[in-house]
């Protein structure tokens, strides 16, 4: 909570690289009809993060952007990174010296990533007709604040052919117990349904955490659970997306099925996602990443920052009626035959990103 008490929330606003600000644009102009309407208070304030903030200060994430998060109600996130910082050593590079340490440094260890086929987007899912036909709505739990990305040793040592680099997957118990939690209270609200996605014919972690998740199972036995190894459950969600209700994943297995569960609901630019702590405390961001490809272009789909901002009103703020009112206006401009290029129907039809916005600002 901040010090303007209960109605005005303070959100760190940063927009980081490539296609992060022009969506994020889209995001507040959203935001700015939601609290006319819903009557709540947002109070922005804008910082450097990732590339830019090596530009204009030297570090991916200066001192004076963290404080102003830990000062925050909520972080809302663009995407950071690209080419021109690619060089950098690993360690100073946007995503690791970044986005990773908000992460660990708020213990934002619950990703939720929710990829649901819009209807009137059946069309720009790559899947066969027959194969969605009955839609499918899944959500993505990802730990995020261990597993592989932050387990240590982690190094490189030696030279030429004897070179070596190294990283550590490892998981405490407790680690696996909480977002598997995370998992079975989010399946008791929809499905009812938690496949975990491991690799336990092979890893020890993975061992583990198959083993943490049963025993927390059995505090839910009204929620189904079924285990996944992590290359068969690639292939099950491009045979049969609708099987899935949550999908319960370590963090780099959940890097990879939310990438994938995006593209089949149309494009990347269409997956949301909140981070997390344990205070609801959370950074909310689109799953995709900073899109050089088509950054500067007016090409980029803003609705994954849209919806990300929706899930921050529901998660960190309680505003669900807001919240429920802006995912009802991102189907309505879908329904109307808005769309961007991403997923246009119809390719000599399509809006930019800022129309995309205003569109989804008038519906709501
Ligand atoms: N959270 C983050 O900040 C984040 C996440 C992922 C990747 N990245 C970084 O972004 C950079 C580019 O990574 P990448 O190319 O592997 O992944 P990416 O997600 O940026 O792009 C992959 C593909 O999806 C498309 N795409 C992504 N978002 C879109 C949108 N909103 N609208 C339309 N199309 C969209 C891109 O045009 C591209 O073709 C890298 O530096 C990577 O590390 C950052
Ligand atoms: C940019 C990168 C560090 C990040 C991750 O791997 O978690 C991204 O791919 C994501 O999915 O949020
Ligand atoms: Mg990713």
């Amino acid at each position: 909570m901040s010090e303007y008490g209960d109605k005005m929330k303070k959100v760190a606003v940063l927009a980081g690289d490539g296609i992060g600000p022009e969506v994020m644009a889209e995001a507040v102009k959203v935001l700015d009809v939601a609290q006319k309407k819903f009557d709540f208070t947002l109070s922005y304030d804008y910082a450097d993060v990732g590339g830019i903030a090596i530009d204009n200060h030297g570090e991916a994430l200066p001192a004076s952007t963290l404080t102003l998060c830990e000062n925050s109600d909520a972080i809302l996130f663009g995407s950071v990174g690209g080419p021109k910082w690619e060089s950098l050593p690993p360690e100073q590079q946007p995503e690791r010296a970044a986005l990773l340490p908000l992460r660990k440094h708020f213990d934002l260890f619950c990703n939720l990533r929710p990829a649901r086929v819009f209807k009137s987007l059946t069309s720009a899912c790559p899947l066969r007709a027959d194969i969605i036909k009955d839609g499918f709505d899944i959500l993505c739990v990802r730990e995020l604040t261990s597993g592989i990305y932050f387990g240590t040793p982690k190094g490189r040592e030696g030279e030429g052919p004897d070179e070596r680099a190294y990283d550590t997957m490892a998981y405490k118990r407790s680690e696996i117990d909480r977002i598997a939690r995370m998992a079975f209270d989010a399946a008791r609200l929809r499905s009812k349904k938690v496949t975990s996605i491991d690799k336990a014919n092979v890893l020890t972690t993975m061992v583990l955490w198959r083993q943490v998740v049963i025993e927390v199972a059995k505090e839910y036995p009204d929620v189904e659970l079924a285990h996944m190894y992590v290359d068969n459950a690639t292939m099950q969600l491009v045979r049969d997306p609708h099987q899935f209700d949550v999908m319960l994943c370590g963090n780099m297995f959940g890097d990879i099925i939310s990438d994938e569960s995006a593209m089949l609901t149309g494009s990347m630019g269409l997956l949301a996602s909140a981070s997390l702590n344990k205070e609801k405390f959370g950074l909310f961001e689109p799953a995709g990443g900073s899109a050089p490809d088509i950054a500067g272009k007016g090409l980029a789909n803003p609705i994954a920052e849209i919806l990300s901002a929706s899930m921050m009103l529901r998660y960190s703020f309680g505003l669900d009626a807001a919240a429920d009112a802006i995912d009802n206006a991102v189907e309505a401009t879908l329904e109307k035959g808005i769309h961007t290029a991403d997923i246009a129907i119809d390719p000599t039809r399509t809006v930019n990103t800022a129309a995309m916005g205003d569109a989804i600002a008038s519906a709501l």
